[in-house]
């Protein structure tokens, strides 16, 4: 039996702006997401801010009801059977909501473990086997408090966990989290999806990504565009080479030089400090495009230049940036179904088993 199976789903948001003419908004977030996880699996579900992910998540989780299609988790129908979908799914979310600030962990863990319905007799032994897993040993009656963001993140997930859930979905659960954090962070789903617990993780970090999934849904403007292992993603930009330049000072005109030339494929600029770096990705062995390029970029101070092998997120610009250029506005999405009770919420913001 499948995981997650999430079939043809969409959710359309309706909202009202406006005080004296109220006017009635759809956003249509998800637009027909369709794909399998199977039980064990680390799945990855990548896209830029406003993709659908959350709330692709929020339907198999049973936080907001799809407008059409269907998903099932171990089986059980979201929309008609959440209570048992609830049983077999933990879900922890980045940030800093959640967790009860002046107590310590292990009564944080106590209180959801009564919550989630943890049997008493097994509750100590569950709360020691998380905080061990989640490298929290020896902290754990300090107050969460003075904890730091790579500490509250673990303690989430061990909340998420404490009624043994076959999934766990981890929504940016690196977010803010310094780097040797997030790596033990990492080091904890790893243990987990090989102890056999589904994964289900969204990231904006394709490092992280590229680590730990085994397989990575890639979703742009509510619909899936690419699916399938890091290295199967990759291979879309194998065949090309990546030359970065560090620069002060690139605007969009510079830029567009550089998308102008002949054998570059694509080109993006992100700022690192007072510089920017712009990667621009060229046909292999392109050695001839480093001086057309950095013509392009004339009159800007340049520093360092590096040619690499392309990247998770290089391929993962690349199909979003192409995505982006197929969808055409002129074509309506195939008509969504809003009705009246698929278009609030559920209320449950805490998943109570
Ligand atoms: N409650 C809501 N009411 C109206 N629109 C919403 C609501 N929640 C999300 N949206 C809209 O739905 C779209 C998808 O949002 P969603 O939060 O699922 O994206 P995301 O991929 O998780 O983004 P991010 O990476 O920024 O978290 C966005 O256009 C967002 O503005």
């Amino acid at each position: 039996m499948l995981a997650i199976e999430a079939d043809a789903l969409r959710r359309t948001y309706t909202s009202r702006t406006g005080w004296l003419k109220p006017r009635r908004t759809e956003t249509e977030a998800v637009r027909g997401v369709t794909f399998e996880v199977a039980p064990g699996e680390l799945f990855g579900l990548l896209g830029p801010n406003g993709a659908g992910k959350t709330t692709t998540i929020k339907m198999l989780n049973t936080l907001l009801l799809p407008t059409s299609g269907t998903a099932r988790v171990f089986g059980h129908d979201v929309a008609r059977d959440p209570v048992a979908v609830r049983r077999r799914i933990g879900y922890v979310f980045g940030g800093d909501r959640g967790l009860y600030d002046r107590l310590s962990a292990l009564d944080n863990l106590r209180y959801f473990a009564e919550l989630y319905g943890v049997e008493a007799r097994d509750q100590k032994r569950r709360i020691a086997e998380l905080l061990d897993l989640v490298g929290l040993v020896g902290r754990e009656k300090e107050s969460v408090e003075g904890y730091s963001r790579g500490m509250r993140q673990r303690l989430h997930i061990a909340r998420g966990l404490l009624h043994r859930p076959d999934v766990l979905f981890l929504d940016e659960p690196s977010i803010g989290v310094d780097p040797v954090a997030a790596r033990d962070l990492r080091r904890t789903v790893a243990d987990l999806a090989a102890a056999g617990t589904t994964v289900l993780l969204t990231t904006h970090y394709m490092a992280e990504a590229d680590e730990l999934c085994g397989r990575i849904a890639v979703i742009a403007g509510g619909r899936i565009c690419a699916l399938g292992t890091p290295e199967s993603l990759k291979s879309r930009v194998r065949g090309r080479d990546v030359l970065e330049i560090e620069a002060y000072g690139v605007d969009e005109e510079r830029l567009d030089r550089v998308r102008r030339l002949p054998g570059v494929r694509g080109v993006s600029a992100e700022d690192r400090g007072a510089l920017q770096v712009v990667t621009v990705q060229t046909g292999r062995g392109s050695a001839e495009l480093h001086g057309p390029v950095l013509a392009a970029l004339d009159g800007l101070r340049i520093g360092r230049v590096t040619s690499r092998e392309p990247s998770l997120e290089d391929a993962y610009i690349t199909i979003v940036e192409e995505a982006a250029g197929a969808a055409d506005p002129s074509v309506e999405p195939a008509e969504a179904e809003v009705s009246a009770d698929t278009e609030k919420p559920a209320e449950a913001e805490e998943l109570a088993v």
